[in-house]
């Protein structure tokens, strides 16, 4: 039994990650340090943001989560399989929409039988077809909203143990991520932990109960979603009216 008096059970626990790449210059090869020495334990029905400046390792650190990128230094436990639905997750362009959905759930470990029973779900909630029959044309075709709309779905099509989100809900329209937000919130219910990553801080209030805020690659805050965009606001205003002087 997973519950005991403990409380809810981990589902992440992240003990001291560094996570460097080694990047090929002009002058040799170069390590850039992403991740530094972040730690902190996800639970059972957690919805956690990641915020922070473009660079702070907030994509690194869900890879890693995802178990796409070995920590260089430090231990990183997940709990079942971890799904990343990144923006750029991998569906075929070439291929319909069709394909893709029933590629992706492949590749998210449902059966054929699960994705045929899911299908028409799955098309209904990206919306994809409500401007014409485009889920018979290929990805290529398609706006990045309606591409981004279609991961969402797809991904969300399951319940997962850790699901991992890559600013893919602040890509729809308004009525689409009302939508994302109804089914984030089902899939916490429904067991999962959720992570997402997003430059919009009302996104995360709103879907999020608690967030990382990571800068320069450091943990720099990790509690009540609320009061820790309220800190990352405050000192990106701060840094703002430097930057005017
Ligand atoms: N494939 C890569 N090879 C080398 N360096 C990388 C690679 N991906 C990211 N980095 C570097 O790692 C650091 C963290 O990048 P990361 O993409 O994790 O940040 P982020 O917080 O997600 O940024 P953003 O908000 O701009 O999406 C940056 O310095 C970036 O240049």
């Amino acid at each position: 039994m997973a519950e005991n008096h403990m409380g809810p059970a981990p589902t992440v626990i992240a003990d001291d990650v560094h996570i460097t790449y080694t990047v090929q210059g002009a002058s040799g090869s170069r390590e850039v340090h992403a991740v530094k020495g972040v730690t902190f334990v996800a639970h059972k029905g957690e919805a956690i943001g990641l915020i922070g400046s473009n660079g702070s390792g907030k994509s690194t650190l869900l890879k890693a989560v995802a178990g796409l990128l070995p920590p260089a230094r430090g231990r990183l436990w997940t709990r079942g399989r971890p799904s990343l639905l990144g923006v750029d997750a991998a569906l075929m362009n070439d291929l319909t929409g069709e394909r893709n959905v029933v590629l992706g759930g492949l590749a998210m470990g449902m059966t054929r039988r699960q994705i045929r029973e899911r299908y028409q779900q799955i098309v209904d909630f990206s919306g994809i077809d409500d401007k014409g029959d485009f889920i018979t044309l290929p990805m290529r075709t398609y706006s990045s909203g309606m591409a981004a709309r279609l991961r969402f779905s797809i991904a969300a099509a399951r319940t997962h143990d850790v699901l991992m989100i890559d600013e893919a809900l602040a890509t729809g329209d308004a009525a689409f991520q009302r939508r994302s937000r109804a089914r984030v919130a089902e899939l916490r219910a429904e067991a999962g932990t959720v992570f997402l990553v997003s430059h919009n801080n009302r996104t995360v209030t709103e879907t999020c109960d608690r967030a990382l805020w990571l800068e320069a690659g450091v943990l720099r805050m990790d509690g009540p979603a609320k009061e820790v965009v309220a800190a990352y606001d405050d000192e990106q205003t701060r840094k703002g009216r430097k930057s005017k002087k």
